[in-house]
């Protein structure tokens, strides 16, 4: 076995780890970059960017089929060319992975390592059965992969993930999504509108990143009108039977039971920090019950099992805080960096939460979920809420797309804006809008002070906002129409 001394080791070339690696090779030479996997990051290979081909491709076809709405015809059937989707997703998801690949080409090939690493003692990697590396910090960004309970097994080779479905060369007939998370919702809806017969099925009530009963149940009743989704289904059992999966459940509303066959079942049920095999037990960290160490999200540093600061780092997905590609990214960055500078550390700019799902509606959350902010803020009674729908949004109209609504939070007495979650059209713009307000702790009487271009989607927050305004007590009441906006408003 080889041997080898480093200053900075990293387990991971997924976003985090290369973020991490830039930041470490400003301070040292000596940086090693360690992959056990595929290259080319999960965002790029089976993640975001993938995904969002897919569901660009189903855009596509909704927007075909919507055109009688607007007086265009689109004669006959529109057909769907299962063939040609997938050839397009995996041919622009290729070209993007060969960005990240090339991306890597500066790193030298001495300094990339390939193997699963381990821990043998805290400074100590066993990589693969070749090197025994010995690093004086490393940096853990290995990412999660999915997870799913034991009683989806018996789908057998029928039971996929994410993963599976971008390797597909054509549309199946039909899916079992299980999950009506994040990605349950955006590969479940675009499934569906490229002709993929399917239900989304889940537990306890929880649909997409909302936390707001009422943006929930606006968002659940809007999306049943294109899908059948049961956020809290009655699933009986899960068969194998030849080639495919056979599910029994009471059927939503009717709670007739019944008995369904589907090529598949997509398991989109959480993901699961990939830390299990890392032997963390050998690190000397305090870890917490999932097995994922304490580590300070300012500075990414572990805490040794006697609660003193260690040496080891840790982010991105691996640390489960909030699995979204731009914390990966600026998580690497921090922990890359201060991982170099130990143990003179510098705590990191960390951003306000900021989550956008692209289904349609578009579904988004800002700042502290609704359930946070109630935490902090106790019974007190210092939440004050301002609402807003879309459906006689006039931008909204003119697109054909006026379905939604957002609620928006801000702090009784100071006015200060807190968060929101919002569920509408192209609201990922305006959700940049409020994260940008939320990072400049910027007053709702301030927002409202903003220039707001007519005639568009954003008209639609300057309602919600004066409604907040209102509920807030520190302004004008809001009008009942606001006369000298139009139809925008
Ligand atoms: C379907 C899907 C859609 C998504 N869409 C979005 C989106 O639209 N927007 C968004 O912000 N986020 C999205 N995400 C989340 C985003 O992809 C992740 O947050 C991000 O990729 C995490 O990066 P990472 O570096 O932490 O992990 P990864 O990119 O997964 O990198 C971890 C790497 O570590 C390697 N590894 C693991 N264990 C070891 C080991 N022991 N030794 C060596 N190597 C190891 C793995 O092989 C992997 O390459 C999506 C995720 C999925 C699954
Ligand atoms: N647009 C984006 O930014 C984007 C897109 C995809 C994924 N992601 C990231 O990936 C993470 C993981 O996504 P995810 O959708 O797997 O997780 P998730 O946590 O968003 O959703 C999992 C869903 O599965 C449900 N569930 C759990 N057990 C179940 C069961 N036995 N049967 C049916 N349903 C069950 C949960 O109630 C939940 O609704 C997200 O949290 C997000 O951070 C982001």
């Amino acid at each position: 076995m080889q041997e080898r001394d480093v200053d900075i080791a990293i387990i991971g070339a997924g976003s985090a780890g290369l973020s991490a690696w830039h930041a470490a090779s400003k301070q040292s030479d000596s940086v090693v970059l360690i992959e056990g996997g595929e290259y080319g990051t999960t965002c790029a290979r089976v993640g975001c960017m993938p995904s969002k081909l897919l569901i660009a491709a189903a855009e596509a076809a909704h927007h075909a089929r919507d055109a009688h709405g607007f007086g265009v015809r689109v004669r006959g059937e529109i057909e769907i060319d299962g063939r040609a989707v997938m050839a397009r997703v995996k041919r622009e998801r290729d070209s993007f992975v060969s960005h990240v690949l090339e991306s890597m080409q500066r790193i030298d090939a001495a300094n990339l390592l390939h193997g699963h690493a381990r821990f043998a003692d805290p400074h100590t990697l066993i990589v693969g059965d070749h090197t025994r590396l010995e690093a004086r910090n490393i940096v853990i960004a290995t990412g999660a992969s999915p997870s799913w309970p034991g009683f989806f097994e018996a789908a057998g080779d029928r039971l996929i993930v994410n993963d599976d479905v971008f390797d597909w060369d054509d549309l199946p007939a039909s899916v079992a999504v299980f999950g009506p998370g994040v990605i349950g919702l955006e590969l479940g809806q675009a499934l569906h509108r490229l002709g993929v017969r399917l239900r989304v099925f889940g537990v306890g009530g929880a649909l997409g990143p909302f936390q707001d009963e009422a943006v929930r149940d606006y968002a659940d009743r809007t999306f049943n009108e294109d899908f059948y989704v049961d956020p809290d289904a009655k699933v009986e059992a899960i068969e194998r039977d030849g080639d495919q999966v056979v599910v029994t459940f009471l059927e939503r509303g009717s709670g007739q039971r019944l008995t369904e066959r589907y090529d598949y079942l997509l398991a989109a049920t959480g993901r699961r920090p990939n830390v299990d095999g890392l032997d963390l037990d050998q690190a000397g960290l305090a870890l917490d019950d999932q097995g994922v160490p304490h580590y300070s999200r300012f500075t990414l540093q572990c805490r040794n099992a006697d609660d003193s600061p260690g040496h080891v780092f840790i982010a991105g997905d691996a640390n489960q805080e909030l699995p979204l590609l731009h914390e990966a990214n600026a998580e690497g960055r921090i922990a890359g960096d201060n991982a170099g500078r130990y143990p003179e550390l510098r705590a990191g700019l960390r951003n306000v939460a900021l989550a956008i799902v692209f289904t349609d509606p578009q579904m988004a959350t800002v700042g502290p979920s609704r359930a946070e902010l109630e935490q902090r803020y106790g019974g007190c009674d210092c939440i004050a809420t301002g609402e807003a729908s879309f459906e006689d949004q006039g931008r909204a109209v003119v697109m054909r797309q006026h379905r939604g609504m957002m609620r928006l939070y801000a702090e009784h007495g100071s006015g200060q804006f807190l968060g929101a979650e919002l569920f509408g059209p192209r609201v990922e713009h305006m959700a940049h809008l409020l994260a940008w307000s939320l990072e400049q702790h910027l007053s709702v009487s301030r927002m409202l002070e903003m220039p707001f271009y007519h005639p568009v989607l954003e008209e639609g927050l300057r309602t919600a906002l004066r409604a907040l305004n209102a509920s807030l007590q520190l302004g004008p009441a809001i009008t009942e129409r606001c006369m000298e906006c139009g139809p925008g408003d």
